[in-house]
């Protein structure tokens, strides 16, 4: 009972004092708020609306951008303090993300695994610093050398699929989620593919547990008073599966280095002439750029951001493909007359993927899998209509069809066609990978290798989906829990 009461008391003192600084804050600017999110009380604002839906994130994102976009594409809501702008224009969405490079304070809870510098977490010019230092890693040629890799992993994934022909519905989503794991985590640290399973294994689960208990902690806000963390046994929970993490990634490091200081050359995986990216990292930091607490830093962040991201979409893409028959009757015909019924996708094929790549343009439009970006609003920036005020935050939401259709077709419609010959305006505002300067630097090796395992699937398998019982929830990505299975048959 006194326990309750402290936590209780510990909840008021919080939601005072948060909301002062609201005030105070709110008192500071004159520019035009844009219309208010439905449910605005005195002194709370929106928090109840959080609290209401705080086991269903997806369908908060959803009804927040229906509502967003209804109002005109910006609006505002205010949680305690806080005072965030809400946008769905696809013009406005390009404006914030570029003029607000920094996160907002809730990713600051992934510091305790990533660290304050790194790439994802950091703003202002460490951020600056570290995205060129990086860039080159993700560079169109070194992700070309990805390529065998990434013809195995799909080779491999085609055949695990193999058993469900003619079976009914199963849920890819699973095998979709251990290829992108592995191939990432071959990819970054190198390890050889046939170790990768139980690494990837140990790893992914470390990784889903720390995001679940990041995310609860976010979204529970009393938990981010420490004591409260530490009396239900939660602060221990997450500092070991940060150290499950951390041990992991430090071990390969460890070896690369002491392989590096010793000139072992080792022939990576299978034969296949890829550079990890660990490897390229401590190339790119040879000079000290980067300590190796910060090189492992930066491992976990790539594999942070990819893991998920890739298996997701091509999840989303497996089943939209399903469910329109003319689109993938399209894709077949391509492949075939690019990469032919046999070989491998080479270099040369991926510029000619053109239909392939509006496929994964549109799902990424119409179901993304990061389902938002939330950035500080460092100084006022204006937006068509409105100013967005220093000291807020800003919300943008991919989810929302976020490109009205070029081609006269109704923008909730999945519809390729629409990218085959979108300007360059319409190229620009796509937020699907981010937008501006921050957007994903893992959309290079992102697209390569959907392209690829899509040709490998295509050619061997016709797919069957129903979207109608499609469920999805949503953490730090946008997920299907429910309803998305597919069935497949063998193509003659
Ligand atoms: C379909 C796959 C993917 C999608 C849809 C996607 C989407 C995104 C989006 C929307 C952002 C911007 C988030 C924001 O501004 O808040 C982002 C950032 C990022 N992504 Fe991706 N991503 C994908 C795959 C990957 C992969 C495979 C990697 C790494 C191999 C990766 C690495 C990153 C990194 C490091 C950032 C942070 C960039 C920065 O802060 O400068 N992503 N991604």
């Amino acid at each position: 009972m006194t326990m309750l009461t402290g936590i209780l008391s510990v909840c008021v003192l919080c939601l005072v004092w948060l909301t002062l600084k609201g005030w105070r804050r709110a008192r500071s600017s004159e520019h035009k708020l844009p219309p208010a999110m439905d449910g605005e009380l005195p002194i709370i604002g929106h928090m109840h609306i959080v609290i209401y839906y705080v086991t269903n994130i997806y369908k908060f994102m959803k009804t927040l951008s229906d509502e967003c976009a209804q109002k005109g594409g910006v609006m505002y809501g205010k949680f305690g303090s806080e005072l965030y702008y809400f946008i769905t224009d696809p013009q406005d969405s390009l404006i914030a993300a570029s003029a607000c490079l920094n996160r907002n304070y809730a990713y600051n809870l992934a510091k305790v695994w990533l660290g304050n510098n790194s790439l994802v977490l950091s703003g202002g010019e460490t951020w600056k610093n570290r995205r060129k230092l990086l860039n080159p890693a993700f560079s169109l040629p070194v992700i070309h050398g990805f390529l065998d890799v990434f013809n195995s992993q799909a080779k491999k994934l085609i055949n695990e699929f193999k058993p469900y022909v003619g079976k009914g519905p199963f849920d890819h989503s699973v095998y979709f989620l251990k290829t992108s794991s592995e191939t990432l985590c071959v990819g970054t640290f190198g390890i050889n593919p046939r170790e990768a399973a139980e690494f990837t294994e140990k790893y992914e689960k470390a990784l889903f547990d720390l995001i679940r208990l990041l995310i609860k902690k976010f979204l529970r806000f009393w938990l981010q008073n420490r004591l409260i963390y530490k009396l239900f046994g939660l602060k221990k929970k997450e500092d070991e599966l940060v150290h499950t993490l951390h041990s992991m990634s430090e071990k390969v490091l460890q070896e690369k280095l002491h392989d590096r200081k010793n000139k072992v050359l080792k022939t990576q995986t299978n034969g296949t002439g890829y550079r990890p990216f660990l490897d390229l990292i401590l190339d790119l930091s040879e000079n000290g750029a980067l300590t190796d607490r910060e090189i492992r830093e930066e491992t976990d962040t790539i594999i942070f951001t990819g893991i998920e991201s890739t298996s997701n979409q091509l999840t989303y893409i497996l089943l939209l493909l399903g469910a329109h028959p003319d689109v993938q009757n399209k894709l077949y015909e391509e492949v075939l007359d690019i990469v032919g019924a046999e070989r491998d996708v080479v270099k040369d094929d991926l510029n000619k993927l053109v239909y392939t790549n509006a496929v994964i343009m549109e799902s990424l439009r119409v179901l993304p899998t990061v389902p938002l970006i939330l950035r500080s609003v460092g100084q006022d920036v204006k937006l068509k209509n409105y100013t967005m005020r220093a000291g807020s935050h800003c919300l943008i939401f991919p989810l929302m069809p976020n490109v009205k259709s070029t081609s006269g077709t109704e923008s909730d419609q999945f519809r390729p066609e629409r990218w085959l010959n979108a300007d360059s305006k319409t190229q620009q505002e796509f937020a699907g990978f981010g937008l501006g300067k921050r957007a994903c630097l893992g959309r290079t090796y992102a697209i390569v290798m959907m392209k690829v395992v899509l040709a490998h699937f295509i050619r061997q398998y016709r797919v069957q989906a129903d979207m109608s019982q499609l469920q999805l929830s949503a953490d730090f990505a946008m997920k299907p829990v429910s309803g998305h299975e597919i069935s497949i048959e063998r193509r003659t």
